[in-house]
């Protein structure tokens, strides 16, 4: 009987790689080719879409011929790709308009920041599932439309295409200028930011919030079905799957059901929770994402902790420092130490993703005294990625309000055994990992398998997946907090650091003087609420937003900073709640609602100037002022960047009061 096999092609970050797999899920053969990564300036990063395609052209052949396969033992090919990498090219001639925009791209920095003053901004989060931030395409678009003459006019009248990985790739696969399809998947179009979350469509609101053309955008199919057949490098192949590769490697760890996670560490690493048939809605820094889509079935969600930086680290180490000749060596160099001496790198080398979402942030090493050695900048390397981890771990338990029990994890960076000791000491659960480590590639044939028939269903598949490697927590609960507490530290010293400095009430000023500002904002706003004649429901919303983010950022940042800044405890959600929930009743109650609130707000902002803000003049230097100031900042935005002052928010805060 003649072998048939499934194809996949894994288009990341550094590499593309193409692996044929058997019934069985067994690695049959394996070519893979790097491509160049541009760094033409500072926090850019970016791709020739043009030599991605000819690597493809290469290796796809030469996957064959190793397995002595034909095309048509292939019974279906599956695309993962690195996601949000932006490409824009002509559809007359094929060629892309600039060099591709990578996720890591921090460009549209100063972009996202006019965007997030701009009216909708609010809405981008609960419409897409994602903060603004430089990593999605749809700022990536927008710079290049701006930037690029009469682009956009061209991408109006339907000239040029814009496309993540999957799409440049099919639409080449199946003719380019000679009718090729372009299309791109649920995971990956839930990644451009233009995307709605719960209508699986191109969203007006978004597109028009982006000044994004519709007519460039590919059609939104299935993970998994049938978008065409390809006409060259190998003609025949039935394209049968695509899904973003961090999606491709949720499935093809078989996290089939609701509550099942896995981390994959790679460049960057992703965890991602299924969790199911809803969306579900982050209130600690995760982004709501589509897990994947089944043919006609409805889609399935996750909520993903994407980290930025992690084995791009090592490779910085290797390349930049050249402190390693390659990435395995860092291991060797870490274990000539016993710790890590005091020593603390923040990897913000793209900003911060989550749980922080700080475009602005850059990196740092902390903690450095000439007892540090390259031994130990290699343990706080490898801390660096289970510290990542833990803060997206913390993050997805709060969330999910249970807590993660084990961790399946898959990727280059999983070779490293004392960092994966390291990431199941920090987050005290078993770290586990599969057989397979390609699970992109695994999860990307499995999606195309299913979609042709070549396996039967999801149940088969789990059955493929077997442990080859555990790791057991054993680090002491003591030690681990008070290096977690370091490490958080480290990370608030990289916050607000690409801003203009001095600059007038942003990250960077005098915590007193931020304090102040809040106040009289607040006093404002009780104000123009008593005024009739005023906008009651804008003035109601940024007050209780306001409030919220005020009060949790000095909770959490700056009464732990100071010996007498406590407070008799404020407790005023629950008459905040009283006046969200007249928004339609008016009248007398509303009045009432108001009073109240405005007499515990007053109570209140008397305290803090007397006890907290006099205690913050006597203790602190100008220094620690102002880098209290960014900390306070930097929470109090966080805040505010996750609708802090919502009804459902204020509604959980008033509740333990009863
Ligand atoms: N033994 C190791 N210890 C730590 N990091 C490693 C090790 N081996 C590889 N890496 C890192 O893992 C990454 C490669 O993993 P891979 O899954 O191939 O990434 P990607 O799919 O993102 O290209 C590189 O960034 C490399 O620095
Ligand atoms: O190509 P990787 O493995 O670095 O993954 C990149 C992610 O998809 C970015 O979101």
């Amino acid at each position: 009987m003649v072998q048939r096999y499934v194809m996949s092609i894994d288009q990341g970050t550094t590499s593309t790689r193409c692996i044929l797999f058997d019934a069985q899920g067994r690695l049959v053969s394996v070519v893979q080719r790097e491509h160049q990564q541009h760094f033409p300036r500072p926090g850019w990063v970016e791709h020739d879409a043009s030599e991605i395609w000819r690597n493809l052209g290469r290796i796809v052949p030469q996957a064959l011929a190793q397995a002595g396969a034909s095309a048509q033992q292939v019974v279906g090919l599956g695309i993962a790709n690195q996601r949000e990498t932006t490409v824009l090219w002509d559809r007359h001639t094929g060629a892309p308009v600039s060099r591709a925009v990578v996720w890591q791209d921090t460009r549209t920095d100063a972009l996202t920041e006019q965007l997030a003053r701009t009216p909708g901004a609010e809405r981008v989060r609960h419409l897409s599932g994602l903060p603004l931030a430089t990593y999605f395409s749809a700022p990536k678009i927008r710079w290049l439309l701006d930037r690029t003459p009469g682009l956009r006019e061209r991408a109006e009248r339907g000239d040029v295409l814009f496309g993540t990985m999957e799409s440049w790739l099919i639409w080449n696969l199946t003719g380019g200028p000679d009718g090729g399809v372009h299309v791109t998947d649920v995971t990956n179009a839930s990644r451009t930011m233009l995307m709605n979350l719960r209508t699986l469509s191109w969203d007006d609101e978004l597109l028009a919030f982006f000044d994004v053309p519709r007519r460039m955008l590919p059609e939104i199919r299935s993970s998994t079905e049938v978008y065409g057949t390809t006409t060259t490098v190998v003609p025949g192949i039935r394209i049968a799957a695509a899904l973003g590769d961090q999606q491709a490697a949720l499935f093809g760890q078989t996290c089939f059901a609701p509550g099942e996670a896995k981390c994959t560490y790679g460049t960057g690493s992703f965890l991602l929770l299924n969790t199911g048939g809803t969306p579900a809605h982050s209130t600690h820094g995760l982004l709501t994402t589509v897990g994947f889509k089944i043919g006609g079935e409805p889609a399935v969600y996750a909520l993903e902790g994407s980290i930025a930086v992690t084995g791009s680290l090592v490779q910085w180490f290797r390349d930049g420092l050249e402190l390693i000749g390659s990435a395995p060596e860092i291991e060797t160099l870490a274990r000539t130490v016993e710790d890590n001496g005091g020593c603390y790198i923040v990897p913000a080398f793209s900003g911060l993703f989550a749980p922080h979402w700080h475009s602005e942030a850059r990196g740092v090493i902390a903690g450095l005294t000439s007892y540090i050695t390259k031994g130990h900048l290699a343990r706080a390397v490898l801390e660096a990625t289970g510290w990542q981890t833990r803060e997206v771990v913390d993050a997805m338990n709060a969330d999910s309000g249970l807590r993660l029990s084990t961790l399946k994890v898959d990727g280059g960076m999983t070779a490293d055994n004392l960092l994966m000791q390291f990431v199941a000491d920090v987050l005290d659960v078993p770290v586990v990992r599969p057989m397979v480590a390609e699970t992109v590639s695994l999860g990307a044939a499995y999606a195309a398998g299913l979609s042709v028939g070549y396996w039967p269903d999801l149940e088969g598949l789990r059955r493929n997946w077997h442990r080859a490697a555990q790791w057991l927590p054993s680090m002491d609960p003591a030690r681990r907090e008070s290096e977690y507490a370091h490490w958080q530290h480290a990370v608030e010293l990289t916050f607000g650091w690409t801003r203009p400095l001095g600059k007038p009430s942003g990250p960077g000023t005098d915590i007193v003087e931020m304090i102040l500002d809040d106040h009289r904002r607040i006093e404002q706003l009780f104000r123009d609420l008593r005024n009739a004649e005023s906008e009651r429901g804008e003035a109601r919303a940024e007050l209780s937003a306001l409030l919220i983010a005020h009060e949790t950022a000095t909770e959490r940042v700056v009464r732990p900073s100071v010996a007498d800044g406590r407070d008799e405890g404020t407790g005023f959600a629950g008459a905040l709640l009283s006046l969200l929930e007249t928004e339609s009743t008016g009248g007398a109650e509303f009045d009432k609602a108001l009073e109240q609130l405005e007499t515990v707000v007053a109570t209140h902002i008397r305290a803090e100037e007397r006890l907290l803000l006099n205690g913050l003049r006597r203790t602190l230097s100008t220094s620690d002022r102002a880098s209290l100031g960014r900390a306070f900042a930097a929470q109090r935005q966080r805040q505010l960047e996750f609708d802090c002052g919502s009804v459902s928010h204020v509604r959980g805060l008033a509740a333990p009061h009863g």
